[in-house]
């Protein structure tokens, strides 16, 4: 293993900045060419690449988004694609990829490697958290602390009106930051795509904190569940009680953005010389994870054929103290 490519793909999280640092680092520390591919799988397919040095990555450990920039690309999945995609990687001398993204970039990688072969090894980069296989994802982290800070902002305004306030949180399917910004924020109910929610035990639970002189309330609410949108629920429970000065906020982008917390950066910094390692030592088609605060590797088919499971426990917590 010589020249491996380095790439971020699927949305960028905070950290991912760490994680390039420490792959070219690590890598030229190892005696390796460091090959950045731009634009994830669009970048792979056009041959958009560029070599890296130490100095390319000086400065951006503490910054938000990804240098590399990162997409979505539909003629990835197609195995025309990712054709070009490895004509690309032969054309450019690449033996060796390390790849950060989340769940679907994972997935492209193995179909590169079941397909033409190509070594890798993923870096779970996500602020949804949702890949099996690592307790946490980079950027996960510092989205959580974000939601957190606009829920305590919301808070505010929530308390000084007496007002009922419907927070949409990111997270595609998954309930990890929805559960874990609803307990630091202290929400009166958390719904996520996981679990069922009855609109009917909702209303019923608000009601009764109102009886009970509770003058304001947030309500988490993570996108993509079965129950619909921040702003359905809200219709939903403004239909079944006019009792509550409803409002709604969807907190979007501003999730994924920023600097990112120091558990993000040392994440990527740990994840990103392991890869260099694991991929050097001929470890591939594996994820780098973090498990009980020890580095692991867990092969693709190990792990991806299996929901990650969102913690039960951390549900019952938040109804507790809602009461
Ligand atoms: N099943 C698949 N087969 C081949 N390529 C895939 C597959 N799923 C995803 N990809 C490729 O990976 C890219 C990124 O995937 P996706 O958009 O799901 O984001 P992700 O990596 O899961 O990150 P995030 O969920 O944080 O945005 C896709 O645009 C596509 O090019
Ligand atoms: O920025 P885009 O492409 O709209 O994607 C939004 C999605 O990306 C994520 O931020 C990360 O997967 C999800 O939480 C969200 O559903
Ligand atoms: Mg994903």
């Amino acid at each position: 293993m010589n020249r491996i490519g380095v790439f971020t793909s699927g949305g960028d999280a905070p950290g991912m900045n760490a994680a390039i640092r420490a792959v070219v680092r690590a890598g030229i520390f190892y005696n390796k060419e460091i090959v950045g591919i731009y634009r994830g799988y669009e970048g792979m397919i056009e041959g958009d690449f560029e070599e890296m040095n130490v100095r390319s990555v000086a400065n951006i450990l503490q910054r938000g988004g990804t240098m590399l920039k990162s997409a979505r690309s539909k003629e990835f999945r197609t195995p025309e694609g990712r054709k070009k995609a490895f004509d690309q990687l032969k054309k450019h001398n690449i033996d060796g990829l390390i790849g950060i993204g989340g769940d679907g970039s994972f997935t492209g990688m193995h179909h590169l490697f079941l397909e033409h072969g190509m070594p890798y090894i993923c870096i779970p980069g996500t602020i949804d958290n949702d890949i099996p296989g690592t307790d946490y994802t980079i950027g996960y982290d510092t989205a959580t602390n974000t939601a957190v800070e606009a829920i305590d902002k919301i808070r505010d305004t929530a308390l000084s009106h007496n007002r009922l306030f419907f927070i949409e949180v990111m997270g595609r399917d998954s309930g990890y930051i929805a559960i874990n910004s609803g307990i630091a924020g202290g929400a009166v109910s958390i719904i996520i795509p996981e679990e069922e929610t009855s609109i009917d035990e909702l209303v019923e639970k608000l009601n009764k904190g109102g009886k009970k002189k509770k003058t304001s309330s947030l309500v988490i609410v993570a996108e993509g569940g079965k129950s619909g949108s921040a702003m359905e629920i809200a219709q939903k429970v403004k239909e079944k009680s006019s009792y509550f000065d409803t409002k709604v906020t969807i907190l979007g982008h501003l999730q994924r953005g920023g600097s990112p917390t120091y558990f993000d950066r040392v994440l990527a910094s740990k994840m990103g010389v392991a890869a260099v390692e694991g991929l050097d030592q001929g470890k591939t088609d594996s994820m780098v994870g973090i498990s009980h605060h020890e580095i692991i590797f867990n092969d693709f088919e190990k792990i991806m054929n299996q929901p990650k499971d969102i913690h039960k426990d951390d549900l019952r917590i938040a109804k507790i103290l809602s009461i």
